[in-house]
């Protein structure tokens, strides 16, 4: 979209003079700009609670004042203000949170090219003004804004989850659809980075464009330069035809770039280049060609500590991060573990066409809840469908639900029962294995017959006294 630059309103606040001299040459010659500098921290609040520029820029380095802080004050003087910071600091949580409080740029202000980054910023603040028609400063999550239950609907048909832990992730993802935001997805492997990924797409205005993927991790480093950006046929020795890179096949769509952390330097300079320009040449062409995606990354690595140690370009994670999305591990999403089994056991059934929907015995559920999960949602996942094949009568048992034999112990252990509780849970599993015939659970425990139904009674009490509590 063509940004109409006219009038628009700038405020600034810069104590340092090289700065403020700086920030006057780049924006204030420019006709289309109206420029208001403030050095004063309450001269600039003042104004900013009489009057609404459209984009503000500040530093975020003030003597007794948290950054953090600082930004609350401005949106809370000028929630309608899309904030821009500009700062010497480098220290990615700090930014990080700032763009949780709902910043829409940072730019470090030690770079060359300044210039461009600060044009280009204004240009991406008005776009999510025009796009959004909400304040920027609401992009990210704020518990009191009233939130697009319709959103959140949608992506909830695809992305199961209802744990508090998600909820903070719907939250950011209800700011994505009408923008064109880089949105960068963090989280273990298996925690479902791309279907939220996909997710974002489809929810999005781009939704008739391509959705491409990128998995940087499985292609060789010689490879992945022609893959993203293409090459003409002769560019390099078997390039014996001209190819097009993903960046051009995700034209008017978004490009996923999944497993961002494992870029090589080299290609990650490229990246920045391409992401910061809008456009491209292919590998051996001239021809430019103008971009109109959208990226979105994903990492199992903490990128900013590959940053901290110079494995991961700076001003690339900058570029990148966009809204940060964390997803979080499914042993932080215990209320989750069920409903997604549900929904991976009605997948399964329907996909097998199977006359009567598999179903979960109370032990299945039981034994599902105490697992850890390292492999997260994907590991969940295989458990179900093997369980489901396993089963007898449609019905998932106990004995049906295994887990990688080496986690097994460990993740009993880990949930720290008492005594009593891990007795109740051996004999359920042999109630389960024996088809609830007592006598030979009671052989296979070396215990009396009595001693089992004792068991049962109080297992049965303590479920009564749960029912009744809820
Ligand atoms: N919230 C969810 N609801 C339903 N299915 C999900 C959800 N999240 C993930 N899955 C399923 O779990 C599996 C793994 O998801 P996905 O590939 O998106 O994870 P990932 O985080 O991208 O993994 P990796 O880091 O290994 O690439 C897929 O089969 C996907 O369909």
């Amino acid at each position: 979209m063509h940004i109409e630059e006219k009038d628009t309103k700038l405020f600034i606040i810069e104590q340092d003079e090289y700065y403020q001299k700086m920030f006057r040459h780049y924006l204030g010659d420019n006709p289309a700009y109206q420029l208001t500098l403030f050095h004063d921290r309450q001269t600039f609040i003042h104004r900013l609670k009489q009057e609404t520029p459209e984009v503000i820029f500040t530093d975020i380095h003030f003597t007794n004042i948290d950054p953090i802080q600082w930004i609350q004050e401005i949106k809370a003087s000028c929630p309608m203000g899309n904030i821009i910071v500009t700062s010497t600091i480098k220290e990615p949580n700090i930014i990080i949170s700032l763009f949780k409080e709902g910043i829409v740029d940072y730019i470090i202000k030690d770079q060359h090219n300044l210039q461009p980054l600060l044009h280009q910023s204004i240009c991406r603040a008005k776009s999510l003004r025009l796009n959004t028609r909400e304040t920027t400063s609401t992009i990210f999550q704020k518990e009191h804004i009233p939130l697009d239950a319709r959103i959140r609907e949608r992506f909830k048909k695809t992305i199961i989850g209802d744990s508090s832990s998600m909820e903070k992730v719907f939250n950011l993802l209800e700011k994505t659809p009408n923008n064109n935001i880089t949105v960068s997805l963090f989280g273990e492997t298996g925690t479902g980075k791309e279907v939220v990924a996909h997710a974002i797409h489809q929810q999005s205005n781009r939704s008739k464009g391509p959705f491409v993927a990128v998995n940087i991790s499985a292609i060789p480093e010689q490879l992945l330069e022609s893959e993203l950006f293409g090459h003409e046929k002769g560019a390099f020795t078997g390039a014996i035809s001209r190819r097009v890179g993903k960046f051009e096949e995700a034209n008017g769509g978004t490009l996923f770039l999944d497993e961002i952390g494992e870029m090589s330097i080299h290609l990650q300079s490229k990246l920045l280049r391409v992401v910061q320009e809008k456009e491209l040449t292919r590998i051996g062409s001239n021809e430019t060609i103008r971009l109109d995606v959208r990226i979105i990354t994903a990492t199992h690595r903490n990128l900013s500590q590959e940053v901290k140690k110079g494995n991961f370009r700076e001003d690339l994670f900058y570029r990148l991060m966009g809204i940060p999305i964390e997803l979080p591990p499914l042993r932080k999403r215990e209320d989750d573990i069920l409903k997604i089994s549900h929904f991976f056991i009605k997948e399964f059934s329907k996909e097998n066409r199977l006359e009567k929907d598999v179903s979960l015995s109370k032990g299945a559920e039981r034994k599902l809840m105490s697992y850890q999960y390292p492999g997260n949602i994907r590991e969940l996942k295989a458990i179900i469908e093997l369980a489901a094949v396993m089963c007898n009568d449609n019905n998932i048992r106990e004995k049906d639900i295994q887990f990688p034999q080496t986690e097994d112990m460990e993740s009993l252990i880990l949930q720290e029962k008492t005594l009593k509780e891990y007795t109740f849970q051996i004999v359920e599993y042999f109630m389960d294995k024996y088809n609830n015939n007592v006598l030979d659970v009671a052989k296979r425990l070396n215990i009396g017959k009595s001693t089992i139904y004792r068991y049962l009674k109080d297992m049965e009490e303590v479920e009564d006294k749960e029912m009744s509590r809820l």
